[in-house]
C-alpha cells in the first residue's frame, strides 16, 4: 500500500522548473530520502505534497487524498517540518507545543493531553518552561519535531531537518525517526548529509527537478557505481584532485572531506600505476587505500553528469 504515489508531478515558478515529471511510489511506514544538490527542487517537492503549493500539471495522492483537488484533507493527515523550524521564540516550550496542538486538534482535552505525551515522549520534562530562543540547536530542532508530529499524522515530512545541528544531536534526532517509522508512520526527508541517506530505506535523487535515481541505498551503490572506490589523503588536496582528474582509468573523482576519492574499474589491479602516478608527479600523501564505496560516491557520480535522463 503507498501513503505517496506521484504522477508526472510538476512545478514551474517562471522559467524554472523546478519540479520536472516526477512520479514515485512510497509506502507505508517507510524511511524516504529525497537527495539533491541546492536548488535541485527538494523543498518544492515537499511543499507540494504538503498541499501548500498547487502544481502546475500533474497530481500526487498523498493518504489516498489528492493534493489538487483536496489539499486541505492531506494538510490534516500529514506533519511538516520545514528548514525554518516554525518556533515561536518567545513562547516556552510547552506554549510552542500546545499552540500547534491546537490548531492541529479540534478536541481542546485531546489537545493538552496530546501536549503532555509529547513532552514526555521527546524528554521535554527539564524544558518546558523554557523560552524556545534559549534553547540550544539541538533541542530547538527536537521541538520543531515534536510540533510536527503533535496531532499524530500519518505522514511526516522533514526538510532538512537536522542542517545546522551538531553530530550526537543528529544521532538522537534519527532515534525519533525509527520510532516514528516503528510506529508505523511514513516519512519524507529531504537531507545534505549522505551517513543520513545510508539510514533510509529507499533513497530517491534529484537533479535540476528530476529523479535520476530511486532505490535502496545498497541497490544504488550496486546500480549506479560500476567501480571500487580508492581514498587518497594527499597534502595538497587541490592539487592531488585536479591530477587525478587527468588520468584515463579513472571514471570519477570527488573531494571528501580531506581526502580525494576515485573510482576505477579494478583498485587491486590499478594501485600500483595510482601510486607511481602521484610520486612521478611528486604527489606526497599520508595514505592511499582501497574503500567501501558510500551514498556519497555515487551522489558524485551522479551529479557529475547534469544531463542524465531521468528514471
Ligand atoms: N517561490 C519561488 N519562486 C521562484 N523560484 C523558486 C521558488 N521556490 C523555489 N524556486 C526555484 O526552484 C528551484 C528549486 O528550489 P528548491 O528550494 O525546491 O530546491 P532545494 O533542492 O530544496 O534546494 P536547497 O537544498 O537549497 O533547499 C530553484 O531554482 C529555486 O530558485
Amino acid at each position: 500500500m503507498f501513503d505517496v504515489e506521484t504522477f508526472e508531478l510538476t512545478k514551474v515558478f517562471g522559467d524554472v522548473v523546478a519540479v520536472d515529471s516526477v512520479s514515485l511510489k512510497i509506502e507505508k511506514g517507510e524511511i524516504f530520502g529525497l537527495l539533491g544538490p541546492n536548488g535541485a527542487g527538494k523543498t518544492t517537492l515537499v511543499r507540494l505534497l504538503c498541499g501548500l503549493l498547487k502544481p502546475t500539471s500533474g497530481d500526487a495522492l498523498v493518504g489516498g487524498f489528492s493534493i489538487l483537488k483536496e489539499p486541505e484533507e492531506v494538510k490534516k493527515i500529514i506533519g511538516y517540518m520545514s528548514q525554518r523550524f516554525g518556533l515561536y521564540d518567545d513562547l516556552t516550550v510547552e506554549e510552542n507545543i500546545s499552540f500547534y496542538a491546537g490548531i492541529y486538534l479540534n478536541d481542546k482535552k485531546l489537545a493538552k493531553k496530546r501536549t503532555e505525551e509529547i513532552i514526555e515522549e521527546l524528554s521535554f520534562q527539564r524544558y518546558r518552561r523554557t523560552l524556545a530562543m534559549h534553547l540550544s540547536g539541538g533541542w530547538r530542532q527536537r521541538l520543531s519535531f515534536a510540533t510536527a508530529i503533535v496531532h499524530e499524522p500519518k505522514i511526516v515530512f522533514l526538510d532538512e531537518p537536522t542542517s545546522g545541528v551538531d553530530p550526537v544531536s543528529r544521532r538522537q534526532f534519527w532515534e525519533l525517526v525509527y520510532n516514528l517509522s516503528a510506529k508505523g508512520k511514513t516519512v519524507l526527508v529531504t537531507t545534505h548529509y549522505m551517513d543520513e541517506a545510508e539510514r533510509c530505506n529507499r533513497v530517491a535523487f534529484i537533479s535540476a527537478g528530476k529523479i535520476i535515481a530511486l532505490d535502496s541505498p545498497t541497490n544504488i551503490k550496486k546500480k549506479y557505481l560500476r567501480g571500487e572506490v580508492v581514498s587518497i589523503i594527499p597534502e595538497d588536496l587541490m592539487k592531488c584532485y585536479d591530477a587525478l582528474r587527468s588520468l584515463d582509468f579513472v571514471e570519477d573523482v570527488g573531494i571528501f572531506g580531506d581526502s580525494v576519492h576515485i573510482v576505477v574499474e579494478n583498485a587491486d589491479e590499478k594501485m600500483p600505476e595510482i601510486l607511481n602516478f602521484l610520486l612521478k608527479k611528486g604527489l606526497a600523501y599520508v595514505k592511499v587505500e582501497k574503500i567501501q564505496p558510500s551514498i556519497e560516491d555515487v551522489f558524485v557520480a551522479l551529479t557529475k553528469n547534469k544531463n542524465q535522463n531521468a528514471i
